[in-house]
């Protein structure tokens, strides 16, 4: 036996491996959640130990579930949570700070600075990204300058820094190899998405030092064998990709024009724009979307913060309900007459607001509001997002029009009512594939297609197989009711 391919899924809230056999089936899955840490307000954080032990946990699960062992797994393809850093000790291993997570705020003054001192034109031009805490570059600066002597040890080479895939590649390799892909790079703010490098003035301006940073490959390309050690032989490394933009290669959105939505813990849209940069005018972000055989594609997205996470909110903060799975059940049974609204800004709000002082707020509660309305405010914030970024990408890319049909994956796409109630608000189609584990089927596709083992590009795209197409059924004046509530909301909750 062999010819698997293992796609490491390392998300905001668990980690994930998943064995895919030569016909690019699921086999075997290994998850195991991971704790989040809420230090201070708006500060997120994970601890770099456990993101490690439960990704050499979850491969070696999803291994043996299969009946498999090291040398039946023809290459490992590797996706993550994007943003995220770690900084660690070159000799050790061992990381100096917790993980600062995609979501952490706590740069936001930070940002705040360089914005007044004029910089954001600069920083946007190159990175196609906006001075926001989202991004890696202000939280590695964080960790240089708040961890004590970490500044000097960075300068004196005894520290790397990088996302998670490049801390997981060098935990693999057993100490080898530091390396990312360029779509991981496209996300820190110092890395230049035109000329395909780490960029001397950003990190001079960040007091970054270009040493520790990781050599930047593409998608699919060789990133070292993992330590025979670890799971009983060596493995290659052969694919890897942010996890949005691995996502939007398993939705086979290959094409300008084809856009996927990921509902996680946040929601991402990805619309391929080809060899071509769009310099968004609506505050979406430029970013790539991949590079294969030194050759990139661009996208334009929108990030929003909290969509899933608003789930997780009812089930443990509010505790109306016990399981995600029930959350489109009770948000049914919601009375149609009542607006009630959330914006779930309990992170800020990402595109295109980009204010990271938001908090969120609740509106339109009477005596009669329930946990039914609270489960409906909270599933239908995901689809007026989406709509908001959805107008955004159309005034930036004129073929993105209505006729685009949206392909939607992530955890919350299995709620049936949420997807019907995103095409009904979007006003436009919304198509599920049959395969839902889009971000680890991209980079196993990355590593599959780069060990031989998977076909290419064109035969992988039509692969793709609708599961359900959901059609627009809304009436339009409710329709239009319902968004002008939603902007009035967002207006009354920005923070400036
Ligand atoms: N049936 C469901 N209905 C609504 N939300 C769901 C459902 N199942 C999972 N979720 C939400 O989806 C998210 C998990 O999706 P996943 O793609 O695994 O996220 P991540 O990669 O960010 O960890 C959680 O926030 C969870 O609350
Ligand atoms: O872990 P996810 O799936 O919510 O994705 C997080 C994003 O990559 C953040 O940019």
């Amino acid at each position: 036996m062999s010819g698997y391919i293992l796609a490491i899924d390392q998300g905001t809230t668990s980690s994930r491996a998943i064995v895919f056999d030569k016909d690019m089936k699921v086999v075997a899955i290994g998850q195991k959640e991971f704790a989040q840490h809420y230090p201070a307000s708006g500060w997120v954080e994970h601890d770099p130990e456990e993101i490690w032990s439960t990704v050499v946990w979850s491969v070696e699960t999803a291994i043996k579930k299969a009946g498999l062992s090291a040398g039946d797994i023809a290459a490992i393809g590797i996706t993550n949570q994007r943003e995220t850093v770690v900084v660690w000790d070159r000799k050790t291993g061992k990381a100096v700070h917790n993980t600062i997570v995609w979501q952490d705020r706590r740069t936001a003054e930070m940002c705040l600075e360089l914005k007044d001192r004029g910089l954001e034109p600069i920083f946007t031009a190159k990175t196609g990204l906006l001075l926001d805490p989202y991004f890696s570059g202000t939280k590695i600066a964080w960790i240089l300058k708040n961890v004590e002597g970490a500044a000097g040890r960075a300068d004196g080479g005894e520290l790397l820094a990088g996302t998670i895939d490049s801390f997981l590649i060098w935990r693999l390799t057993g100490g080898k190899v530091h390396a990312t892909d360029a779509t991981n790079a496209s996300r820190t703010l110092v890395y230049n998405i035109e000329r395909n490098e780490w960029d001397e003035e950003l990190l001079g301006i960040l007091g970054i030092p270009a040493a520790m940073l990781p050599q930047v490959k593409d998608c699919a390309d060789d990133f070292g064998l993992t330590d025979e050690a670890l799971f009983g032989g060596p493995i290659p490394i052969l694919g890897v990709a942010g996890d949005q933009q691995a996502a939007t290669i398993g939705q086979a959105c290959f094409e300008p024009g084809m856009m996927k939505s990921t509902y996680g813990t946040g929601c991402f849209a990805l619309l391929n724009t080809g060899d071509k940069l769009v310099r968004s005018q609506n505050r979406l972000l430029g970013t790539i979307a991949y590079r294969l055989d030194g050759k990139t594609t661009y996208a334009l997205e929108g990030s929003i913060f909290i969509a899933g996470a608003a789930v997780q909110w009812l089930r443990d903060g509010l505790k109306v309900i016990d399981k995600a799975g029930q959350s489109g059940e009770l948000a049914a049974q919601a009375d149609e007459t009542q607006d009630v609204y959330l914006v779930p800004a309990f992170v800020g709000l990402g595109a295109p607001h980009w204010d990271a002082n938001a908090r969120g707020a609740i509106f339109g509660l009477t005596r009669n509001t329930g946990p039914a309305e609270f489960a409906r405010a909270a599933l239908e914030a995901v689809a007026y997002q989406t709509h908001d970024l959805l107008m955004a990408m159309h005034g930036d890319w004129k073929a993105a029009s209505s006729a685009t049909v949206l392909r939607v994956d992530g955890g919350m796409v299995a709620s049936d009512w949420t997807m019907q109630r995103l095409a009904d608000l979007l006003d436009a189609p919304v198509d599920r594939p049959t395969i839902l584990e889009t971000t680890a089927l991209g980079a196993a596709w990355l590593a599959g297609s780069r060990a031989g083992v998977w076909p290419g590009q064109a035969t992988f795209a039509k692969s793709w197989a609708l599961d359900r197409r959901f059609e627009p059924a809304m009436d339009s004046a409710l329709r239009e009711r319902k968004l002008a509530g939603w902007q009035d909301a967002v207006r009354r909750t920005l923070s400036a």
